[in-house]
């Protein structure tokens, strides 16, 4: 017997969609805590259901993934930014474009992109030499953005775009923008005529657009490439039996697919750190004691990562607090039972990292800022979903753990980030968790 779904009752007719509109990360950890691990959300036409329970998630994300493809109403919001690409397909496209993707992540290669994180990294460094004589507050949003960008444009696509990485950084985030306010809409209201921030996103939109397009057409014009970079792989790749090759098109959407997933989200893995760092003393003076012990006066490398086992801590403990993957969205093909309840077939299922990753039976002291959980060890197990589970699991997630702690040990090794007293910060979603406000850290030079 299937029980009654609990949860908000919203507004008549709206239900939770205002709710949802104005406060999403707050709107779904209000349902979770009055109403338990499974919620759901009337909104108008349609149901949503807060999946909070790890077995819940490993049921949607594993043990029945075929039935739950990514949802296609969200997937078609995204569409009209990135198109289909390795993020937003479902089915036999999706496992082809995997295969072809999966030789330039793997370990080996990833290793080799150590020195370009780092030298990046210490680009910005001379770059904030300045502000920090001046002791000046700059928002280190942007700044993770540009400099996450163009690591991955050097690492994956071997490309130096660090002199426009800024304009390329703001296209994307304009249309992300634009992406979050239909994704947060849940229910489509008819076009009529474009709106302002449809106008800005078409033309960020092609502003990427005519980027890739020269960046491919470059490509195409090389000839035989041995990098064995993302792109090339893609331009190389030809199926065997079909010989199948992919379009401008498609190797257009697969790099923005790229610009959508690969970047903003390390960025903002590197934010939320270096905030619980300025927050955490205590937690930051043992980082700086064992990198002094670690490197001693020498840039960090690939080497040097398994004795820096507190900063990786700390690092997995800040995508536990705020991970830049927030939420996951599924749809199920057909009706199924999930804890005892029922979900119907076409219904929104969001599975929830930021709150799983909060989840005081999984968690204990969850709240708490607390490098030591990981210590010598892996915690979590379905409970621990940065970069999800399952046959989705983010292709990238070993390039984060490389670029995440290459880049805090990097960046410490010169500077203090510290925040005013007076700043405020809360969690909001921009299709990632975004800091609201922004994040103003003044930074300060640490002595040799
Ligand atoms: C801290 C950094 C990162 C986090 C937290 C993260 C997290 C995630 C998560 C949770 C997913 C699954 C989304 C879903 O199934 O709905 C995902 C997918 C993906 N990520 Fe990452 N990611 C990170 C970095 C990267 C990097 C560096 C790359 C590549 C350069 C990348 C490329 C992708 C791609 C292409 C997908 C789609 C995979 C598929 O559906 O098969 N990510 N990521």
């Amino acid at each position: 017997m299937t029980r009654l779904v609990p949860g908000p009752r919203g507004l008549p007719l709206l239900g939770s969609g205002p709710d949802l509109v104005r406060d999403l990360v707050g709107t779904f950890t209000r349902g979770w805590r009055e109403h338990g691990d499974v919620v759901r959300f009337r909104v108008p036409g349609k149901e949503l259901f807060l999946l909070v329970d790890p077995e819940h998630v490993k049921h949607v994300l594993a043990d029945n993934q075929p039935i739950y493809p990514k949802d296609p109403q969200s997937v078609g919001k995204f569409e009209e930014f990135v198109g289909q690409g390795l993020f937003t397909s479902n089915g036999e496209f999706h496992f082809r474009h995997r295969r072809l993707a999966q030789p330039a992540f793997q370990g080996t290669r990833i290793a080799g992109f150590a020195p370009d994180m780092v030298a990046a990294a210490e680009d910005l460094v001379r770059d904030w030499r300045p502000l920090a004589w001046k002791e000046s507050t700059v928002d280190i949003v942007p700044e993770m953005m540009r400099l996450a960008l163009t690591i991955v444009m050097r690492t994956l696509f071997s490309t130096d775009v660090s002199a426009q990485a800024g304009h390329i950084a703001a296209a994307v985030r304009t249309c992300n923008a634009y992406t979050n306010l239909r994704l947060q809409r849940f229910v489509e209201l008819p076009r009529i005529g474009p709106s302002r921030r449809r106008r800005e996103f078409a033309a960020a939109r092609a502003r990427l657009d005519e980027f890739v397009y020269a960046l491919v057409a470059r490509r195409r014009a090389q000839g035989t490439d041995s990098s064995r970079d993302l792109l090339s792989l893609y331009l190389a790749a030809r199926d065997e039996q079909s010989g199948y090759r992919m379009s401008d098109r498609q190797l257009r959407d697969e790099v923005v697919t790229i610009f959508l997933g690969g970047y903003e989200t390390t960025a903002l893995s590197l934010v939320w750190t270096f905030w619980l760092l300025a927050r955490h003393p205590d937690v930051e003076r043992r980082v700086r004691a064992e990198l002094e012990h670690v490197l001693g006066g020498h840039e960090p490398t690939a080497a040097d990562l398994p004795r820096l086992e507190y900063l990786r801590a700390v690092y997995a403990e800040a995508l536990r607090l705020y991970p830049p993957v927030w939420t996951l969205s599924r749809t199920p093909l057909r009706e199924d039972v999930i804890g005892g309840y029922r979900v119907p077939r076409g219904a929104q299922v969001f599975i929830s990292p930021y709150l799983v990753h909060r989840h005081p039976g999984h968690w204990p002291d969850a709240e708490r800022f607390d490098p030591d959980r990981f210590l010598g060890k892996r915690p979590g197990g379905w409970a621990y979903l940065p970069f999800a589970r399952g046959p989705r699991v983010c292709p990238g997630s070993s390039i984060a753990w490389l670029e995440g702690p290459l880049v805090l040990a990097t960046i410490l090794r010169s500077y203090r980030l510290t925040v005013p007293p007076t700043h405020q910060v809360r969690p909001r979603s921009n299709v990632f968790l975004y800091p609201s406000g922004g994040m103003p850290m003044r930074i300060e030079e640490v002595e040799p």
